[in-house]
């Protein structure tokens, strides 16, 4: 039975007031214990421009320099974060939001220099993860939601994407708990052509995989959500599924909508 679910809402929901507020009066129904993690990757390339701080990703992770990684901080850490928090208080959640330096929860290693540099990004040791602390607070009736950033333990804030945040905190808690990991992001699932919404396939083992990377049918930030989740479901995580943010609450239950990851 599981007994944790560790749920990651992608930047296009937070990005879309409707999808939102449907997203979190789901998630606020979800009987027992569970942890949201979030990004915000739209809001703070859109508040970077405000301020003239051009934002630039290399495979999907953002270039973080000394001003942007101060944007990310305010965006992730404060507004996105604070807004969610006070929205699932009004859908009855008792939320508590943290980044991965609260309760030194995620330790992490800024991204070593080799081709790229990129910044004050963080690479994520998933022995490091400290699940004491998000147990205490789980036991004590709480939902954290955690922004997508990690620190250095020498005092420097640093920015990890909020999949890897999120497989990352699975893997430690499934010592723990019996976990199911979920990706809610704007698709019905992992689909067989990105342009129609229906062709959903159900179910993506290591074969099918590599089958679909041949064909070309994985293009942008699903190669890296389905690399965590194959990450997550290899370390001891039970279920890993990516599905629509709609169906967040039904896919808690037996009988899920979306793709599972095996
Ligand atoms: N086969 C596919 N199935 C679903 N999404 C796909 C596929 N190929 C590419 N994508 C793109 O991957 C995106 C999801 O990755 P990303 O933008 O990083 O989402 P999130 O912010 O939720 O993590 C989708 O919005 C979609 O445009
Ligand atoms: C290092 C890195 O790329 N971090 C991500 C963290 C936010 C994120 O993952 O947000 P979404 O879920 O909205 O994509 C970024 O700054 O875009």
């Amino acid at each position: 039975m599981i007994d944790l679910f560790v749920i990651k809402v992608g930047g296009n929901v937070i990005d879309n007031p409707a999808l939102l507020d449907t997203f979190l009066q789901q998630f606020s129904k979800i009987q027992g214990k569970k942890i949201l993690i979030h990004g915000g990757g739209k809001i703070a390339t859109r508040i970077g421009d405000k301020l003239g701080i051009e934002s630039k990703y290399v495979d999907g992770r953002r270039i973080t320099d000394a001003d942007t990684i101060d944007v990310v901080t305010m965006v992730y850490g404060g507004l996105v974060n604070k807004q969610l928090v006070a929205k699932l208080q009004a859908n009855g959640c008792n939320a508590i939001g943290m980044t991965g330096a609260d309760a030194n929860i995620i330790p992490a290693v800024k991204r070593p220099v080799k081709e790229i540099d990129y910044g004050f990004v963080g690479d994520i040791d998933n022995d490091q993860v400290q699940s004491a602390p998000l147990k205490a607070l789980l036991e004590a009736n709480l939902t954290p939601v955690f922004a997508s950033l990690t620190h250095d333990g020498k005092g420097q804030i640093l920015n990890t994407n909020a999949d890897t945040i999120a497989s990352a905190l699975a893997i430690a808690m499934s010592k723990v708990y019996n976990v199911r990991l979920i990706y809610c992001f704007e698709k019905k699932g992992v689909l067989h052509d990105a342009q129609d919404d229906n062709a959903v396939i159900n179910l993506i083992d290591r074969q099918i995989y590599n089958e679909l990377l041949a064909d070309g049918v994985l293009t942008d930030g699903i190669l890296p959500k389905l690399n965590n989740a194959f990450a997550a479901i290899e370390s001891g995580v039970s279920e890993v599924l990516i599905g629509h943010a709609d169906d967040v609450l039904s896919n808690t239950s037996e009988t899920v909508a979306g793709t599972l990851i095996r």
